[in-house]
Formats: C-alpha cells, structure tokens, sequence
C-alpha cells in the first residue's frame, strides 16, 4: 500500500522527541495526549509550518489542515470568505458539503456562526482542494456530541468515494473508534502506537473512586465484586464510567 505519510524519528526541540509513524491511503490516525504534550506541534511539522531538529518526513503535497483556531474572516460571508480563497469554481464543492453539514448560506456572517458550525465551514473550506490528506487539529473542540457525530458520518461517507487520509487530533473518547491506528504522546514520546481496536481493548471500562485510591475494571460487575470482596459496601464509593482524561492517568499507572 502506498504512504501518504511516513515520519521517521523526528524530534522538536524539547518538545517531542524520537516520533515515528506511517499513514496508508484511506486510513484515518488518531493522535491524542494530554493538553500541552506536542499534538498541535507534530501536525505544523507535518505540513511544513515548522521544521523538525532531527528525523525525516516524507507526505503527499496534497495536503488540506483545519487548524485549531478558526482562520476565516468573521466579518465576510461564508461565500465571500471561501470564494477569495479557492475561487467561484471550487465554492460549488464548497456549498455541496456546507449542505450535508446542516450549514445554511442564509447565515450571512462567518462571525455570527456558532462555534461548532464555524468548525464545519473550515471543514468545507479544507476539502474544496480534494486533498489526498486531511489534518484536523482538533475539528470537533466546540462541537456537541451530534454534531460530532455528523461531521464524522459526513467524512467516512466523503472517504469512501476518495483515497483520502485522515490524521487528527482529538480530545474525545467517542471519537477514537473512527481511526484504523492510535498515536499516543506522552511527555514528548510515543507510548502507544498500534491498531485502534488493540488501543481500545487494554483500555479499562469502568472507573472505581474510594477514600484517596482509584481502581479501573474491564466491566461493572467486575468492580461490584471487588467492591463486596474488599468489604467495601458501606464506604462512600463512586463507580463511573472511564473518560478521556482517565486514559492519562490510567496509561501513567501501567
Ligand atoms: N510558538 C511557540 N513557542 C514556544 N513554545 C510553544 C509554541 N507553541 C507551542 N509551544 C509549546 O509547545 C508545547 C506543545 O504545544 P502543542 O500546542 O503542540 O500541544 P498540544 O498537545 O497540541 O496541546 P493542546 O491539547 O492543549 O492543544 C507546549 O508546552 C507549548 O507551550
């Protein structure tokens, strides 16, 4: 299959060090980490806005980013704002995914957007290209659950008619299931790097809070027996289901 990305150990200053990693046609990576760990900082050195201190990357050229901060002008229209960009031809693209997004053109100003539909215009924005590579830097900061949920229908159905890639960042839980690989950076290095079911299966289910300790288990019943077991009953205890910052701490403890 042929790389639409490869990254050979590439390190940034202090910021990240030793990262590797490949990225087939049509297969989407999810790069997640703790706020601050580098995530923004490998995607600049991915297309180019930075330079690594050392290592090699090879991509496509054709690549397309969302950034995390929205770059459109808020005091144009979605239309003037896409139009002085890729021009009148590729705003039909445009207009096409604006659509499907639930985005009406009616809404005049791209300042009067919520943050979530601002979120979807960039998006549009980012395919009028048909790029071979997607990188979204946190797409769905600002999005609602259905909305992420949209915007991630809308792109597996846009995917399955392109060879597009996919590498994103993300700070959701649900939206990991979406990727075929996981990167995870910790303190600047990578700690995980592998098959997202293989992610998702060595990850716990539940979370168990007692007195000062914190217990993961792969199931409830699991953590209702050790509750009875530990003679834990009658203590204040707080069973809840795992988050995604839960997978820091718990990937800390192995
Ligand atoms: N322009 C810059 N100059 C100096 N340091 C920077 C610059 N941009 C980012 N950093 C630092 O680099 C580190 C990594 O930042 P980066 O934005 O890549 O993290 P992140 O994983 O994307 O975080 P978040 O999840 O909060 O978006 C942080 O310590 C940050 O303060």
């Amino acid at each position: 299959m042929r790389n639409i990305v490869s990254i050979e150990n590439i390190s940034k200053d202090e910021i990240l060090h030793d990262i590797s990693f490949e990225l087939g046609l049509n297969e989407k990576l999810a790069i997640i980490g703790s706020n601050g760990v580098g995530k923004s900082t490998l995607l600049k050195l991915l297309v180019g806005i930075l330079q690594p201190s050392k290592g090699k990357i090879k991509r496509t050229s054709d690549v397309a980013m969302v950034f995390q901060s929205n770059l459109l002008d808020k005091n144009l229209s979605i239309r003037q704002n896409l139009v002085t960009r890729l021009g009148k031809e590729k705003y039909e693209n445009a207009k096409r995914f604006l659509g499907y997004l639930g985005i009406k053109e009616s809404i005049n100003n791209y300042g009067n957007l919520s943050g979530g539909q601002k979120r979807m215009v960039d998006l549009a924005r980012a395919l009028m290209i048909s790029p071979d590579l997607l990188i979204l830097d946190e797409l769905s900061a600002g999005m609602d659950l259905h909305a992420r949920k949209m915007s991630w229908n809308f792109l597996q159905n846009y995917i399955r008619n392109t060879h597009m890639s996919i590498i994103y960042t993300t700070h959701n839980l649900d939206e990991l299931s979406y990727a075929d690989k996981i990167l995870f950076i910790k303190e600047g290095k990578v700690s995980f790097y592998g098959a997202t079911n293989k992610f998702l299966q060595k990850l716990p289910s539940y979370k168990l809070i007692f007195g000062n300790e914190k217990r993961y288990f792969n199931s409830s019943k699991e953590a209702i027996s050790y509750i009875f077991n530990k003679r834990l009953e009658n203590e204040s205890i707080e069973i809840c289901k795992v988050s995604y910052d839960d997978l820091f701490d718990y990937m800390e403890e192995k």
